[in-house]
């Protein structure tokens, strides 16, 4: 079997070669069209196994595949990390700075301050560290703007990132607050649209005696356009507060023609599912989503004060109150208030998803009517997490 010997100057080469060869290209290419097009993953990657703290190249090596297999079909990725892990032998990393952790300084030259840090976070995509003056502090990772954790003053980390999440810049990050925009589930173009699965940019930052902010913004690239060709901007603003976790979304028609769209925060908070309860939906219209036939929702309404979650749950609610309360199960009870959002989606797999589904569950902010917007006008909804 072929070894590779890569030094830190040759590597970007040779992964190209890897990237571009049949065996890679089929592992690229084979999963969902979620993944995004250009496979340059591996070269990214591969920046940021340079650039972080290794302490021996058997470990570059395990942490280089884990990178790489990432991103591939489920099906083969086990055997082919093995395959990498035994046959990939880097040299010690040095802790020199390039690739996305120079992006991530030169970002931080730019945003950071008192209670905002950009950093490169796990496979070294960038993220914004925000904390609070009451020392609760929360991730958000420039791809896909997903929040992934939210820890209060106490050290609780009220989100959830589920052990399946990848951090390749190639799939979603499967957890925390990732966005369903411009399509919520499936529909004409890709489960959950494409927000969550490209990188925003940072717009702006603050930070006063109460609270840290960014602001991330997402506009239109040749991936989008190939699927929803619209010109548009969203804002995501995120507040940390000392005792609160805010998000403003905001989507302006920057097009010359009309669009429409849907959109969620697809919220996985931490939870011990036996023990969690959601209440505020009592009379709600729902549209519950079978698991064997989930494209056809049965139409109902919610008759219980308090849901619960003794097997799978998928329901959309339609025309939901501007608060819910969630019991996590594990000694914190969230209000989750919102306004504008119309709607909320609660979802947990169960046993589909048997090695997590214990631990999480989503309540999802949503806005399932679609939203017509002319030329230049704009959507916006609000959403506050408060522990109570
Ligand atoms: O696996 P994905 O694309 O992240 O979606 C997870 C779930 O997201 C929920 O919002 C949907 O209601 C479910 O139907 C879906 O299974």
């Amino acid at each position: 079997m072929a070894k590779f010997l890569v030094s830190p100057s040759s590597a970007q080469g040779l992964l190209c070669a890897a990237a571009s060869s049949p065996w890679f290209s089929n592992d690229l290419t084979a999963s969902s069209q979620q993944q995004q097009p250009p496979p340059t993953n591996c070269i990214i990657s591969w920046k940021h196994c340079c650039s972080s703290t290794v302490d021996d190249s058997a470990s570059s090596a395990v942490w280089l595949s884990k990178r790489i297999v990432g991103g591939v079909s489920t099906s083969s990725r086990r055997r082919r990390a093995a395959a990498l892990s035994l046959n990939l032998v880097l040299p010690q990393a040095s802790s020199q700075a390039v690739g996305l952790t120079a992006e991530a300084e030169s970002l931080n030259d730019k945003f950071g301050k008192e209670g905002v840090k950009v950093e490169s976070g796990e496979g070294g995509l960038p993220k914004v560290s925000l904390s609070s003056p009451n020392g609760s502090v929360a991730e958000v990772y420039l791809y896909g703007a997903c929040t992934t954790s939210w820890k209060t003053a106490e050290g609780k980390d009220l989100l959830f990132v589920r052990p399946d999440a990848v951090f390749t810049g190639q799939k979603p990050i499967s957890g925390g607050i990732p966005h369903c925009f411009p399509q919520f589930g499936p529909g004409s173009i890709q489960q959950h649209g494409f927000a969550r699965n490209v990188s925003w940019d940072i717009s702006s930052t603050e930070s006063d005696a109460d609270s840290t902010t960014v602001v991330l913004e997402l506009k239109p690239s040749a991936y989008s356009r190939n699927m929803w060709d619209y010109e548009f901007v969203v804002n995501f603003k995120i507040v940390l507060g000392n005792d609160k976790l805010s998000t403003e979304m905001t989507v302006e028609n920057t097009d010359q023609k009309p669009f429409s769209f849907t959109t969620a925060l697809h919220t996985y908070f931490r939870a011990a599912i036996a023990n969690v309860s959601v209440k505020g939906l009592k009379g709600c219209e729902t549209f519950n989503k079978p698991y064997e036939d989930p494209k056809n929702p049965v139409k109902g309404a919610e008759d219980r004060e308090t849901i619960t979650f003794p097997g799978f749950v998928d329901c959309m609610y339609r025309n939901t109150p501007n608060e819910v309360v969630l019991a996590n199960g594990l000694g914190t009870t969230l209000s989750i208030k919102n306004s504008g959002w119309s709607d909320i989606v609660l979802w947990n797999p169960y046993l589909t998803m048997e090695a997590c589904y214990k631990d999480f569950v989503c309540v999802e902010n949503a806005q399932l009517e679609p939203v017509q917007l002319q030329p230049g006008d704009s959507w916006t909804a609000q959403q506050s997490l408060v522990p109570i």
